[in-house]
């Protein structure tokens, strides 16, 4: 199997080799600490060896509940916000045909997503479209109470139960959640759903491995036992005992955190095929929430080329000095299609006769970084093989080791995200939760203040 690769010439214009060589020791030791749990948030670190340990009857039960929901329902909704349905929506689109919904000879149900926002008018439109179609629902919080998820949830249960009965809908509907703790936990007990557990040591971000990621991606109909063994070799191959020069997620974290320190304050992840885009909203909130905090950390934006170098392309030529770019290459597209030869001419193409639209992707990909680079951006390429669920996973697993040195490296703990709640504490008190009393009271004082006079 290829693994993936990553070139780094185009840094060294801003970080010579021995610089980095410098910060090996270093970072040998946050991975260490990954193992050994010898810094913060030491509670969260499931994830380090999840890959290699996922076992055959785990695989089983999570292939046996798809199969069941699929052979139920046309479409599946998976309910979920942030890590608890980031990683399944990542991989399903980098997978699924770019006009999946719209095929009709159909043997996989079509998947769509609830519950990561507070739009009416998205929950009224996807009411409408489930009321005459056969669907399921897979119910996805860690901590069982986010208000996203359980508001759409509610919605849905009940438009399902009327549909199909209680009976039926319980066939319908799976629950992935805590072991023990949560309101999601205690309904699913009640209503006698099936359920998977997201284990107490890995949070959100990094549980894409679990059922939270792998049951979605099953029903979907992916292999997941290739999207771990990805994620497995990644595991082995950024391992503690890998040395730092052949350590990609390690020598990654490293070139970030120096070129922040430098003043490169942005890191944008590009790819040059939109199926990638929400693997990039994976990657953004896995570095955002990891390392955003005691007013520190690069932020993590992404972009899809070619499109967005028609509209953020002169910001990234020519804007403000502060950004870096990591590029996601994929080697060789999965589909040939030949430019053909055309009598007129007119656009002027003939020249590019014969060649597939890949060849003209990957200069577009050349010529942007040369631009780049030349125009004061300093430039990472990882190189997939190709796009399928072994290279996938290996991303997965190459991403999330490179947070946790890289979170360590920059001195925060990568296992928490206590900013979260701000909003969260604010909305609740703005709704008059019960509970929150004496937010609602502080809060209506301050907006009373602001807009007094
Ligand atoms: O799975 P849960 O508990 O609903 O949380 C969803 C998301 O919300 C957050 O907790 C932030 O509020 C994220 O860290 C998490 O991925």
């Amino acid at each position: 199997m290829s693994s993936i690769k990553m070139n780094i010439q185009h840094v060294y214009n801003w970080l010579p080799e021995e610089d980095i060589l410098r910060q090996g020791p270093t970072a040998t030791a946050c991975n260490q600490a990954l193992y050994d749990g010898s810094r913060e948030g030491s509670d969260f670190l499931g994830w380090v060896k999840l890959p290699s340990t996922i076992t055959e009857d785990q695989f089983k039960e999570i292939e046996d509940a798809a199969v069941s929901l699929r052979s139920a329902c046309k479409v599946v909704v998976v309910v979920g916000i942030g890590g608890s349905y980031l990683g399944a929506r990542a991989i399903i689109d980098a997978l699924n045909n770019s006009f999946d919904w719209l095929q009709t000879k159909r043997e996989r149900p079509v998947i769509v997503y609830a519950g990561n926002s507070l739009s009416e008018d998205y929950l009224y439109e996807l009411i409408k479209y489930l009321e005459d179609k056969d669907f399921g629902i897979i119910n996805i919080s860690k901590s069982g109470t986010t208000t996203e998820p359980a508001v759409a949830f509610r919605l849905l249960k009940d438009l399902l139960e009327e549909k199909v009965g209680k009976s039926e809908a319980r066939n319908r509907i799976i629950a992935i959640t805590d072991a023990e703790k949560g309101a999601l936990r205690t309904l699913a007990t009640i209503e006698k759903y099936k359920t998977f557990v997201i284990p107490d040591d890995i949070g959100g971000r990094y549980s894409v491995l679990t059922p939270v990621g792998l049951l979605p991606i099953a029903v979907a109909g992916f292999d997941i036992r290739k999207l771990v063994h990805g994620a497995a070799t990644m595991e082995k191959n950024t391992g503690a005992n890998v040395a730092f020069e052949y350590n990609l997620s390690a020598i990654y974290a490293v070139i970030r955190n120096e070129l922040y320190k430098k003043g490169k304050k942005i890191e944008i992840l590009v790819n040059y095929h939109p199926k990638l885009h929400y693997f990039a909203e994976w990657w953004k909130q896995l570095f955002g929430e990891s390392e955003g905090k005691d007013n520190k950390g690069i932020f993590p934006a992404a972009v899809d080329f070619t499109t967005d170098l028609h509209s953020m392309g002169q910001w990234i030529q020519e804007g403000e000095r502060t950004i870096f770019e990591t590029v996601i290459s994929i080697k060789e597209p999965n589909y040939k299609v030949v430019i053909p030869h055309d009598n007129q001419n007119l656009d002027g193409l003939n020249y590019l006769e014969g060649k597939r639209v890949d060849e003209v992707n990957k200069m577009a990909e050349l010529g942007t970084r040369i631009a780049h680079v030349d125009g004061g951006v300093p430039n990472i390429l990882i190189e997939i093989p190709k796009l399928d669920e072994e290279s996938l996973g290996q991303l997965i697993y190459f991403f999330e080791k490179a947070c946790g040195i890289s979170g360590y490296l920059l001195g925060v703990n990568p296992f928490n995200q206590p900013g979260v709640e701000a909003y969260k504490r604010n909305m609740f008190a703005l709704l008059e939760k019960p509970g929150y009393e004496e937010e609602t009271r502080a809060i209506k004082q301050k907006l009373s203040d602001l807009y007094k006079g």
